[in-house]
């Protein structure tokens, strides 16, 4: 049993007996995730890690409810998902930004309506307001630059960038990340994490990392969940005395937290006034 070096915040995202599967083409059912229960206390990065196919990415998919279960809940502040309607459910994900590996931009959009999308499709915000958020969100990822380009002119580093700042754009406070830095070099991982944990440190956005990568986990997070086969194998504080780990891969994580000595935690501090929400 690890002793916590920090007692955690409540929660921001509560997965309660969480079920899905999938129908396979034979017709049977395919359990990715067996009634998973997991809280991701509120402004802390937390990383989902498990082997390929262990149910990380769907899980991920659960908290926004681009998956929807088959039984248990979702709650996100304090709002249980899975009793939304359409409309509620759609306002309740302005509250959860969401990038992927593969950056999921517009292509024939610019930067700036790649990152206006989410507020002109949300309909409630002038042109004025529209026009400063993107510029804001462009500065907090460092692009402000590439505000006209399009996405076929950038680097994928620079891609993933507008992919943040989109996300970024309605004032999320949870961000969603499917393997972020999968598809970059490892320079530019490193500074894509840099501005990951500048978004956590100085605006406080909860932040949840899926990634087969366990120098991101260990660079990045504060608390690590591990899968095997759509169930929780265990969760806990990196760098938290005391821990005996029953996964080969958190044994893996304390051996890189060792490597790097001894780690100070990620501080959660009060936001700068650059990156603060307007
Ligand atoms: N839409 C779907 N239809 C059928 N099976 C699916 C579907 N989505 C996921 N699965 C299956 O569910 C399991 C979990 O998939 P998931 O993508 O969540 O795993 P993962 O841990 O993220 O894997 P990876 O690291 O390879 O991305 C896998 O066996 C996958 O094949």
């Amino acid at each position: 049993m690890s002793i916590p070096l920090h007692e955690p915040a409540p929660p921001v995202i509560r997965l309660d007996a969480v079920r899905k599967s999938f129908r396979l083409p034979g017709g049977a059912a395919f359990d990715a995730v067996h009634a998973l229960s997991l809280d991701i206390p509120q402004g802390e990065i937390f990383g989902l890690v498990g082997k390929s196919g262990a149910g990380k990415s769907t899980l991920l998919r659960l908290i926004n409810l681009l998956e929807r279960p088959d039984a248990g809940r979702v709650s996100v502040a304090g709002h249980d998902l899975t009793t939304l309607g359409r409309r509620a459910l759609r306002e309740a994900r302005q509250n959860i930004g969401m990038i992927f590996q593969q950056f999921n931009l517009l292509q024939n959009a610019s930067v700036f309506d790649n990152v206006a999308f989410p507020l002109k499709i949300h309909g409630r915000h002038s042109r004025a307001e529209i026009d400063t958020r993107v510029r804001e969100c462009l500065s907090i990822v460092g692009l402000g630059e590439k505000i006209d380009s399009h996405p076929a002119q950038l680097s994928g580093g620079q891609k993933q960038r507008v992919a943040i700042a989109r996300a970024l754009a309605p004032r999320p406070q949870v961000l969603l990340c499917d393997e972020p830095t999968s598809a970059l070099d490892s320079e530019t991982t490193r500074s894509i994490l840099q501005t990951l944990r500048a978004i956590n440190e100085q605006l406080g956005v909860t932040i949840v990392i899926v990634t087969h990568e366990l120098p991101v986990v260990e660079a990045l997070c504060r608390r690590v969940a591990i899968l095997e086969h759509g169930r929780l194998a265990e969760q806990f504080e990196l760098g938290a005395p005391g821990g005996e780990r029953c996964t080969v891969l958190g044994r893996e994580i304390d051996a890189l937290v060792a490597q790097r000595g001894s780690r100070a935690p990620a501080s959660i501090s009060q936001p700068a006034n650059d990156l603060r929400y307007a």
